[in-house]
């Protein structure tokens, strides 16, 4: 069975009635999301605060009850995938292109759930390219000041035009050898001005949802 949809669906087990959920945005989180519709027709009690409009589309569709993410304090849970997860539970995330809203939710959860196959549990960050989320004007400046900290930066496309995020904004796809310190270069990527945010994320992943080849699921704790 696919890793993806094992992981995406066994993660909705820890959703209760009357709870604030984070839905994340991607092709293993689609899985939980689908689930979730299929248990709020049967009388599942939530409300979802989506991370991409594209989650936002498939949770109307699937008739999960939304609420908007500025009328909140606090996510009781949230679900999303990642791009790579190594044994700290630090996390690079975007390759959607939805990580200013996702690391935005994940910021104000009380816990977090991430959902991958087992490709994507890895011991060292960096073989994914990071996605950096920038304000388009000067983009050319900001990727010099970018790859000052030791990587290539790819503005990403799409149809042959730059990529714009639901914010409005481009993405680079940055090229690193390896990632010793996330929490470091967490700290200087978003000190760079036209920087708006990256795809690491630290200190904001409890849980780690594998779904493997074989058909078996490992539940990492923090
Ligand atoms: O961070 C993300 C989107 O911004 C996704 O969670 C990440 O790219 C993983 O996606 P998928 O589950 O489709 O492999």
């Amino acid at each position: 069975m696919d890793g993806k949809k094992l992981a995406g669906e066994k993660a909705v087990e820890s959703v209760k009635d009357g709870m604030i959920l984070g839905l994340g945005t991607g092709s293993t989180v689609y899985w939980s999301i689908l689930k979730l519709g299929e248990l709020v027709k049967k009388g599942l009690d939530i409300k979802g605060v989506p991370t991409s409009k594209s989650t936002e589309k498939l949770a109307k569709e699937l008739g999960i009850p939304l609420v908007s993410f500025s009328s909140i304090n606090q996510i009781d849970l949230t679900i999303d995938g990642a791009d790579e997860v190594n044994p700290n539970f630090e996390l690079i995330k975007g390759g959607g292109g939805a990580l200013l809203r996702e690391k935005m939710v994940a910021s104000i959860s009380k816990s977090s759930i991430i959902v991958i196959d087992e490709t994507k549990y890895v011991p060292n960050l960096g073989e994914f390219p990071l996605p950096v989320e920038i304000v388009q004007f000067g983009w050319e400046v900001t990727s010099k000041q970018i790859s000052t900290l030791g990587c290539k930066p790819e503005l990403r496309t799409k149809n042959n035009s730059p990529f714009v995020t639901d914010n409005g904004n481009y993405i680079f796809d940055c090229y690193f050898e390896k990632i010793d310190d996330a929490v470091k270069l967490n700290t200087r990527l978003n000190m760079i001005p036209g920087v708006v945010e990256n795809g690491l994320f630290v200190h904001l992943a409890d849980t780690i949802v594998v779904g493997k080849r074989d058909s078996s699921v490992d539940i990492l704790y923090k």
